[in-house]
């Protein structure tokens, strides 16, 4: 059973091989804009109790792929949670978003934390098996973390940040710390990545969300060469395991970006033509249309035509270019869908 591939069109797009079409998933795919999602997230109350709970996770995991018939569906979880179970107490404030009660100010404070933090998030490999028993043999499951920069953000911040100066403070006054810092989120990932793997996940993602933060030098300084790390360790254990790599804000530096991965994640920033003329068929891209087009089905097949036509004869997996908004109506999404589908049929 353990990640029998089997048909996986998703699975088979990430190595560059030939599909009947080309696949399409969405990210933030599990979540608010789906009227069963508010249900059950109604009667938990919490979304972090979400995560916890197994079977709501899973059940919530699966939502999207039958409503809108994805080719792969994203665990249900957070990029936070990794950081919370290592000791930091997290809650989701209405309007703010996701607060840190105690942050990492020194290196007593690294010390602290438990390297126990992925085998205390056993609910998430519980989930795994959960959505894998259920969901179809055909659509592939992706597993998740957040990149160790982005992590590192939160946990030194405290909360989104619009200017980072807490951390960046730390980029140029005290490399070290931080790096020690992005160290262990590193191996903690590592871990918390093949424990959902071995729990029977078919491909993994590093959410780089706030690399664009960073300049050049920094980003890769201070979070591509750790993505790299955990692309590199993930690929030696489990070389049939795709792993996605995406960065948010950072296509100017697309140049330099290398590694042992299989996708790269195009955020909606970058012209997708401008990524495939660096990376040609090196790797499978992903993207990425401009989430907001949802809101319109003709922006909607603007977009679609246009990101197939440059992608025609070339490895690639359809998503948006950051994840779906809250008040997208469901019909957009699932037009979006199966557009996809129908205008790279071959
Ligand atoms: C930066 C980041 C976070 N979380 C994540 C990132 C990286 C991707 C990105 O840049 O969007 C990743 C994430 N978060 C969630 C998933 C689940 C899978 C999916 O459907 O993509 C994934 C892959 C669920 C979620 N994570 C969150 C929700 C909304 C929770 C709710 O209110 O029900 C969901 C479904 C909450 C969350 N979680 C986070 C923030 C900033 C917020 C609040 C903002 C918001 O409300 O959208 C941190």
């Amino acid at each position: 059973m353990k990640n029998e591939r089997k048909n996986m069109i998703f699975i088979d797009a990430c190595f560059g091989k030939k599909t009947p079409y080309t696949p399409v998933w969405m990210m933030r795919q599990a979540g608010r804009y789906l009227p069963e999602y508010m249900e059950i997230r109604k009667k938990v109350g919490n979304f972090l109790d979400m995560t916890k709970n197994p079977e709501i996770a899973a059940e919530v995991t699966i939502q999207p792929v039958r409503r809108l018939n994805v080719d792969a569906a994203i665990l249900f979880s957070d990029i936070l949670n990794l950081p919370m179970e290592m000791g930091l107490p997290l809650r989701f404030e209405k309007g703010v978003g996701p607060v840190f009660e105690k942050t990492i100010d020194n290196e007593e404070d690294i010390e602290k934390l438990d390297s126990n933090a992925d085998k205390k998030i056993s609910y998430v490999y519980e989930a795994v098996k959960l959505i894998r028993a259920e969901l179809d043999r055909e659509k592939a499951l992706i597993g998740f973390a957040g990149s160790p920069w982005t992590i590192a953000t939160y946990m030194v911040e405290g909360r989104g940040s619009k200017q980072y100066a807490k951390i960046k403070k730390i980029v140029y006054t005290n490399p070290m710390m931080l790096h020690r810092l992005l160290a262990f989120n590193t191996k903690e990932t590592i871990e918390y990545l093949s424990s959902q793997i071995e729990a029977g996940a078919n491909a993994v993602m590093v959410f780089d969300s706030w690399g664009g933060a960073l300049e050049r030098d920094k980003f890769f300084e201070f979070s591509w060469n750790y993505m790299k790390t955990i692309a590199k360790e993930i690929k030696e254990k489990y070389p049939d395991v795709p792993v996605i790599l995406f960065s948010k804000g950072v296509g100017l530096y697309m140049s330099d970006m290398d590694g042992e991965f299989d996708v790269l994640g195009v955020d909606w920033n970058t012209p997708i033509d401008y990524a495939l003329g660096i990376f040609k068929d090196n790797y499978t891209l992903q993207g990425n249309m401009e989430p907001t087009r949802l809101y319109s089905k003709s922006a909607t097949k603007e977009a679609v035509e246009k990101i197939a036509s440059v992608m025609k004869g070339h490895r690639h997996i359809f998503n948006l270019g950051h994840g779906i908004l809250p008040d997208v109506p469901v019909e957009n999404a699932k037009y979006f869908v199966d557009l996809c589908k129908e205008i790279t049929a071959k």
